[in-house]
């Protein structure tokens, strides 16, 4: 599933992330992938552990973790600290597949990669190209979202970042395990639970959307894996 996060930054904390980007220091993207990503991965980082990656990343994974439609999509089991990439001059991150194992350099915690996020931090009217361009059974979906908005996609599919041809996009990108690693079974919760809510809002907790929860809750119980 992928889905459209509006508003996981405010306007303030994207002008502020933006300063403290453009003044920072900046590490070639091959550095935290494998070979076959490093063949055709051409991007600027900050790098990985930096004190400013940390700072501004703990600020993107509490924003996403208070976000009850990320919760609800990506029922988060851990949290990578996240990455900052920079695309311009012609730079593209082509065709790929997120490694499926990821460790975390702050505790050494090996995690599986199940969902992969951006968070854009440049608005579409700043940059041509740079579309992250999404493959499934659908076809192929282009997202470019307005700064500080965010996608949320399978880690297990192909995806790629079209070359930035004007202008800059810098973005954050991160990935999470989930405590369900199917993501059928994650999208079938997902849509049960905004339905539920939906339930809630136009009849109130009666016995139905009683009953309704507790089938939630009894399909997480048998599914979660933490
Ligand atoms: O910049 C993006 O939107 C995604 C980057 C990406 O796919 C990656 O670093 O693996
Ligand atoms: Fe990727």
């Amino acid at each position: 599933m992928m889905l459209h996060i509006p508003g996981i930054l405010t306007p303030d904390q994207v002008k502020y992330f933006r300063e403290k980007m453009a003044a920072a220091e900046w590490v070639d993207g091959r550095a935290s992938v494998g070979a076959q990503g490093a063949q055709v991965k051409q991007n600027r980082q900050l790098a990985e552990g930096s004190p400013l990656a940390l700072e501004l990343g703990n600020i993107v994974t509490r924003a996403l973790t208070a976000n009850p439609l990320f919760f609800s999509a990506v029922l988060p089991h851990r949290i990578l600290p996240p990455y900052f990439n920079s695309y311009a001059g012609g730079e593209q991150y082509g065709l790929h597949i997120d490694g499926a194992v990821r460790v975390n350099s702050t505790n050494m915690q090996s995690m599986r990669a199940d969902v992969s996020t951006t968070v854009f931090l440049s608005d579409p009217d700043e940059y041509d190209g740079g579309e992250l361009t999404v493959m499934d059974t659908y076809g192929a979906h282009e997202v470019k979202l307005p700064a500080g908005d965010a996608i949320v996609y399978p880690s297990s599919s192909i995806h790629r970042v079209n070359p930035v041809t004007k202008g800059e996009r810098v973005a954050s990108f991160l990935w999470t395990q989930s405590m369900v690693r199917d993501d059928w079974k994650r999208s079938m919760l997902f849509d049960l639970d905004q339905n539920i809510q939906k339930l809630r809002g136009q009849i109130g907790d009666g016995d139905a959307v009683v009953g309704l929860t507790g089938h939630y809750h009894n399909l997480l119980r048998m599914w979660a894996d933490m």
